[in-house]
Order: C-alpha cells, then structure tokens, then sequence
C-alpha cells in the first residue's frame, strides 16, 4: 500500500486507527476453543466486527510463533483474510546482519503478504536495508519505544543527543518517508514535538493508548503532519473489551469510540 493510499484510506474513513491482534489463546473467550482454529475464528470475528473503524491491523507475531505450528498457520490465514483495503503490519522487531535481514524481509513480504514490518535499528543500516529494498513495502524502525525500559539506551545521551533522536535522524537517511516510517510509544507524549521537529514528513506507528495509558489526544494534537502521520495502535483494549460471546460487539463498540475520536482531530 502507497502512502498516497493510505492517507486516502485515513481521510476516507476518518480513522487512523489500527487493531491490534495480539491474540493470545489463554484469553480467548472459552466457546471458541472447541473451534478448528481458535486463534483464527477469534481474529476473524474481530476483523469483520471492527474493518469499519480501522484502517489496519497489526499482527505481534510473538502471539502466533508461541504456538508453534498452528500458530504460524493462525497468523497466514489471518494475514490472508485482513481486506486487501486494510494496511497489515508484522510486528516482529526482526534485524540482523544483512544476509538474515534478507530472509526475514522474504518471509514477511513474499511469503506472507504484509504491507510492512518493524524492525529494530540496534545493528545498524545493513540490517535495516534489506527491507527497504522492497520499495512497495514499508519498514517501521522502533524510535522511542512505549515502554520503561526506553529509559535504559533510548532516552541516554549519545554524544550532544539522545540516542533515539540519533537513531530517527540516522534512519530517516536510509529511506523515504514513503517506505520508512517510525514507532513512537504513546507514552512518550512529551517528547512527541521535538519527535515531530526531527522527522517533520515521517508516519508513525503509535502503540500505547489503551491498556498502557497513552493520551490520544495528546499525540494527535502534538503529532499530525498535513498527511495525517500518525497510525495508532490499540490492542488489549479493543481485542479483550469482553471476554464473553459478546466480544466481538464489544471491541466494536471500542473501536468505534477510538474512530470517532479521532475524526474530531482529524
Ligand atoms: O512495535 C510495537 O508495536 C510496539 C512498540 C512499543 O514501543 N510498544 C508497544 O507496546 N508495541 C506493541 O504494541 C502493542 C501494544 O498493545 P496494547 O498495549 O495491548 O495496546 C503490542 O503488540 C506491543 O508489542
């Protein structure tokens, strides 16, 4: 999907909003588990219930590759039946020296048909390139991430700056801003105009409202660019509004709340 199609998408439906399916079987409403493929009839339900709000949905592969087998099975039936108008996102974090990179890229963009992946920028621009080598995909570098922990590297001084501003001005070299985007934790809102000084065109993928408390207004006030630039993620908030038969009404009615929210802003 084209950055042109995307932003199409957003003005189109008034949403910037991506669901997140972070399924996780152990959570999973219990009629389900007599179903061939639970994972998949769970992702299923959600998709039909909530493609009106969403522009996307973001597979964490984790949940899938816990599973083994029929968790890899899960994620391609899911990957295949998200609508070919929707942007699907492999959240994997992959990255390693440049010939593995190859094959992770081949996996994610010719094996499954994913629109983008994410990608840590920890080993550097050889381990990034190979995904930007497909310029009809999209790589989503982390940049500041949501959780605790980005204290530990992400938000030390690396010389005159922060690491993470060294890491989005470093990798916003190696691409476009119409196949490279950034991941900046909705936690993080403090940091968000300076994050929008630095990468001024640059689409964000925005995790972290919801069940980890990020404001959206905040984000959104603080983050938009003039093609909308931002795709929020929520996903515990949406996939888990209800753990009984009427789950999937429910993350609709969520879904529904965060697309309305956001045409305000948009
Ligand atoms: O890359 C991500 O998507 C990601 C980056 C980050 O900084 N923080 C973060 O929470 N995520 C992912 O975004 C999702 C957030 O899930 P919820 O907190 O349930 O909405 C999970 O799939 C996380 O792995």
């Amino acid at each position: 999907m084209t950055r042109q199609q995307l932003v199409e998408q957003i003005r189109t439906k008034k949403t910037y909003l991506i669901v997140g399916l972070d399924t996780d079987i152990t959570k999973i409403p219990k009629h389900l588990l007599s179903a061939p493929d639970p994972v998949f009839e769970f992702n299923r339900q959600i998709i039909d219930a909530t493609k009106d709000h969403c522009v996307g949905y973001k597979i964490n592969t984790a949940f899938y590759e816990a599973l083994g087998k029929p968790g890899w099975e899960a994620m391609e039936k899911t990957a295949a039946y998200i609508p070919a108008t929707h942007f699907k996102i492999a959240d994997a974090k992959r990255g390693d020296i440049g010939n593995t990179s190859s094959q992770y890229a081949k996996a994610f963009f010719d094996a499954l048909p994913f629109d983008a992946i994410t990608v840590a920028p920890y080993m550097g621009a050889d381990s990034v390139l190979p995904f930007l080598e497909y310029k009809d995909k999209w790589t989503i570098v982390l940049g500041l991430t949501s959780n605790t922990g980005a204290r530990d590297f992400e938000l030390q001084k690396a010389g005159e700056e922060l690491l993470y501003e060294k890491v989005l001005r470093t990798a916003a070299q190696w691409g476009t801003a119409e196949q490279l985007m950034f991941v900046v934790g909705a936690t993080q809102a403090s940091e968000f105009t300076n994050i929008r000084a630095i990468t001024p065109h640059h689409f964000y993928l925005v995790p972290g409202v919801g069940a980890q408390g990020g404001s959206l207004k905040e984000i959104s006030e603080k983050a938009m660019n003039k093609d909308v630039g931002l795709l929020v993620n929520a996903s515990r908030a949406i996939i888990y509004a209800s753990g009984n038969e009427d789950f999937a009404a429910k993350a609709k009615q969520i879904a529904s709340d965060y697309q309305q929210e956001m045409a305000e802003y948009l």
